[in-house]
Order: C-alpha cells, then sequence, then structure tokens
C-alpha cells in the first residue's frame, strides 16, 4: 500500500482559503509530492471549485518538504492492496485516456481556472509536476527549486501538456533540449528561461507568494480571468481573431461592477474598491 492510501487525498492535499485565497498544499514530502490518481483528481476538483467560487479571488498551489511535485507517483498502483493480482496491462486506448482524463485534465484545470494561479515552487518540480507549476499564471520559485523535464529518464513520452508548454514558453530548441536530456533546471536558470518570474530565498517563498496572492485577490478578478484567457490564446489565433476576442471582453469586462468602479475612483480621486465581480 503506499503511503498516500494510508492518508486521506484530504490530508495529502491541503486546501485552505484565507483572504480570498485558496491555498492548495501538497503534503505528502516523503515521496517529494509525487502524485496518485487519487491526489491529481482532489487537485483537478480544487481547481475547478476555486474558479467558480466568488469567495476565492486567487489561488496559491505549493507543497511541504524539498519537493513541489515530481510527478506520477510510479510506486503506487490502483487496486494494488494486499492481495492484488498482478496489474492488468492496459487495452487499446486505455493508457491515451489515462492522459486525457489525468495529466491533462489536470493542467488544464490550472489553464481554464477564472483565477489567478500562483505556483510557489519550493523544490523539485519533476514530470507532470513541472508541467503544474509552470501551467500557472505566475510561478515564483525557492532558490533551491529545479525543474526536471524527467519523462526520458523513465523512457516516457512527456504527457500533460509538456511539449505544447515547454514550447510556448522557452521556444521550439530549449524545449526539444529539456526534453531530450531531461537535466535537472536550477532556479536560476529557470528565471533566466523565463520559465518562472521570480526566484527567492527560500525561507522568503511563502511570503513571496501571499504578497502577490493578496494583491490579486483585492483586484479586478474578472478582468483578470478575462486577460488571463486572451494571454493564454494569444499564440493560438490569428490577429483577427484575437482582436475580436480582446474587443469582445473589453465589452464584457465594462458590464461588471469592476470594470466601472476602477475608472469611477480615478474620476472621484480615490483608490478603488474592486468587488470581483
Ligand atoms: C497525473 C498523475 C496521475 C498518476 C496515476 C498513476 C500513474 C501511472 C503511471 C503512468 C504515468 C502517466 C503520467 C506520467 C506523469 C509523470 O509525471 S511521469 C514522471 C514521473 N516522475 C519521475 O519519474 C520522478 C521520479 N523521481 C526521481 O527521479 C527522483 O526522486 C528525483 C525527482 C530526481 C529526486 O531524486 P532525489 O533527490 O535523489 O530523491 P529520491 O531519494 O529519489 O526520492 C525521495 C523519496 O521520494 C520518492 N519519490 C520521488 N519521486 C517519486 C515518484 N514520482 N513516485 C513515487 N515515489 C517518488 C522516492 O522513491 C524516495 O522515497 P524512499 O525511497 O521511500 O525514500
Amino acid at each position: 500500500m503506499s503511503e498516500a492510501s494510508e492518508r486521506s487525498v484530504e490530508q495529502t492535499v491541503r486546501h485552505e482559503l484565507s483572504g480570498g485565497v485558496g491555498w492548495i498544499t501538497l503534503d505528502r514530502p516523503e515521496a517529494l509530492n509525487a502524485i496518485d490518481a487519487g491526489q491529481r483528481d482532489r487537485l483537478i476538483a480544487l481547481l475547478r471549485q476555486a474558479s467558480a467560487d466568488p469567495d476565492t479571488r486567487a489561488v496559491v498551489l505549493t507543497a511541504t518538504g524539498r519537493g513541489f511535485c515530481t510527478g506520477a507517483d510510479l510506486r503506487s498502483r490502483p487496486g494494488s492492496g494486499p492481495g492484488a493480482g498482478p496489474p492488468r496491462p492496459p487495452g487499446p486506448g486505455d493508457v491515451a485516456r489515462t492522459i486525457r482524463d489525468g495529466a491533462q485534465a489536470l493542467v488544464a484545470a490550472v489553464l481554464d481556472c477564472e483565477k489567478p494561479v500562483i505556483a510557489a515552487v519550493n523544490g523539485i518540480a519533476a514530470g507532470i509536476g513541472a508541467h503544474l507549476a509552470l501551467a500557472c499564471d505566475l510561478v515564483v520559485a525557492a532558490e533551491s527549486a529545479r525543474f526536471i523535464e524527467i519523462f526520458a529518464r523513465r523512457g516516457l513520452v512527456p504527457d500533460g501538456g509538456g511539449a505544447y508548454l515547454l514550447t510556448r514558453l522557452v521556444g521550439v530548441h530549449k524545449a526539444k533540449e529539456l526534453i531530450f536530456l531531461a537535466d535537472d533546471v536550477p532556479a536560476a536558470e529557470a528565471l533566466a528561461l523565463g520559465l518562472v518570474n521570480r526566484v527567492v530565498p527560500d525561507d522568503d517563498l511563502e511570503s513571496a507568494a501571499r504578497e502577490w496572492a493578496e494583491r490579486l485577490a483585492v483586484g479586478p478578478t474578472r478582468a483578470f480571468a478575462l486577460a488571463k484567457n486572451l494571454v493564454n490564446r494569444a499564440l493560438e489565433v490569428d490577429r483577427a481573431t484575437a482582436f475580436r476576442e480582446e474587443a469582445d471582453a473589453v465589452e464584457l469586462n465594462m458590464a461588471t461592477d469592476d470594470g466601472r468602479e476602477g475608472v469611477r475612483a480615478f474620476a472621484e480621486r480615490r483608490a478603488p474598491e474592486f468587488s470581483g465581480h
């Protein structure tokens, strides 16, 4: 039985809402926060709930110990309890379905979350764990953090949007280098590559993530959601589509309370009070 299955998924994937910020914390440090299917599914559920919850204005994704997330838990097998027989070999399409419904759904839950998601990377981010961090809107890394596109070490094809994310973040040649060579990328190099926004001393990670998250949590939440979607789509659509969707987003936002509050506050020479609606 994997350690994960001895503790509840609520214990190993913790959630706390504080000051409008939803904190999601992976807490299985003894396995460097590798995730099994249950933990993956809880992460997806929490991100989807955060997206819909009006009291959640921003999300921070972090972990305990020296691992942020080292990808799929390669030691836990579904139904691998005592007396379980040998694993059934996957049938045709089974693995592709697992990837679609699992790793890809997890990364999509981050990209589609209608709240800003900050990754506070406390340590090693490997495999789908790296993609979980890199899919976030803002990435703050501890100096000791490192990113590993580790799949090639396991003879695997990157999944969970690895090629999609890396190519957009660092370009074709560097993406192929990271995928083919699977070398560790220390935080400072990740910053130089544009994989992360900030690198801070390990002890300052939580406060740095909290500072950004609390600023976002009092900002124009709907405008952030609309802008996030425009940026996410910017590399996929042509200019005409991008300009049309931008104009539609501006019009949508002007119909929100915050879309009017910002300009009104400026005219009245006072600080805006954004409600998030
Ligand atoms: C979305 C996931 C759903 C999961 C569903 C089931 C999965 C089925 C497999 C199908 C996979 C499809 C999707 C794949 C996604 C991936 O992410 S594939 C990549 C998987 N991850 C890895 O290959 C990383 C494995 N870990 C390492 O290579 C090393 O630990 C490290 C990251 C390079 C760090 O090395 P080091 O600092 O030397 O620490 P260690 O001593 O190796 O590790 C400390 C303990 O943590 C345990 N551990 C680390 N990573 C994992 C892991 N991924 N799974 C399980 N356990 C892990 C490690 O075993 C050590 O434990 P102990 O031996 O008990 O001390």
